[in-house]
């Protein structure tokens, strides 16, 4: 194994039911890498990423994390693992600071650190204030902001990240972006799903797209770009997946909006 090789995968597949959703993905991530992980709704990006983070079983193929694979010492690969789901379920009548101490010290830290940690944190994203305010009143911004730093706060290696800036306003997103680079710089992995395209396009070092269950591109922006026709990542997308009707299908769409019932 490459000594830098934090993931690698192959011939995953996985049925839901008689349903085929992954027909064998084959993928090698090495350590530093920012991978933008994108694909159409129902491409099955989220399984992916759960199978590898251990929530979904029941699959073809082999994982490695980490250069073991995953069946094996399933708790000590997770410590090095951090997480921001698309939905969380979040603990809404804990505050902040109940909430962060309680994630910090299942991975091991003390009540101290955890609480320092998280009230500097909060309070470099700006939200300081509602430190010892409970969950249910945050703003949806400050909900993610909080699962953001919940899923830094034990210092993974390998960070993914579904819709993060979800909610995020261009401030912060700002902020966050420098995060990232900061982590990747310091040889975090970072695996990145999202539906918008201009900001997988500018963060990526790498962009992987999934379509119908198998890759269909794997490379850098640049890479991508000289093997289609078109210049955005928006473009590429719609190329690759073979899709050019938005404007028909919008047309219908309001058309049936504005019919008579
Ligand atoms: N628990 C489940 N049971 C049955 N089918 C499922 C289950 N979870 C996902 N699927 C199906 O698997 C396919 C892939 O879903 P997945 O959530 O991985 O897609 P995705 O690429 O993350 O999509 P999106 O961009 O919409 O988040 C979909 O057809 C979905 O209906």
């Amino acid at each position: 194994m490459d000594q830098q090789e934090i993931l690698t995968i192959t011939n995953l597949t996985k049925h839901y039911g008689n349903k085929e959703i992954l027909k064998g993905i084959d993928l090698h991530v090495s350590r530093g890498e920012i991978i933008g992980y994108i694909g159409p709704n129902g491409a099955g990006k989220s399984t992916t990423v759960k199978i590898i983070l251990g929530i979904e079983g029941d699959y073809g193929g082999e994982i490695k994390l980490f250069g073991e694979p995953i069946e094996q010492d399933r708790i000590e690969y997770k410590r090095r693992i951090g997480y921001v789901p698309e939905i969380a379920d979040v603990y809404d009548n804990l505050t902040g600071y109940e909430y962060l101490t309680f994630i910090g010290q299942l991975y091991g830290q003390t009540l101290e650190v955890a609480a320092d940690k998280s009230k500097t944190l909060m309070e470099l994203f700006g939200v300081g204030e509602a430190y010892h305010a409970r969950i249910s009143s945050y703003s949806k911004g400050m909900r993610q902001k909080l699962l953001i730093i919940a899923s830094l706060i034990h210092n993974p290696d390998l960070l993914f990240l579904d819709e993060p800036i979800n909610g995020l306003d261009a401030n912060s997103v700002m902020i966050f972006k420098e995060i990232l680079t900061q982590l990747a710089a310091q040889g975090k992995t970072i695996f990145y799903s999202s539906h918008i395209m201009d900001v997988v396009e500018k963060i990526s070092s790498r962009i992987i797209l999934l379509n119908d269950g198998k890759i269909a591109a794997d490379g850098t922006f640049a890479q991508l770009q000289a093997d289609n026709t078109m210049g955005t990542l928006e473009g590429i997308f719609n190329q690759l997946t073979g899709f050019h009707d938005h404007k028909e299908i919008g047309e219908q769409f309001v058309s049936v909006v504005q019919g008579g019932m």
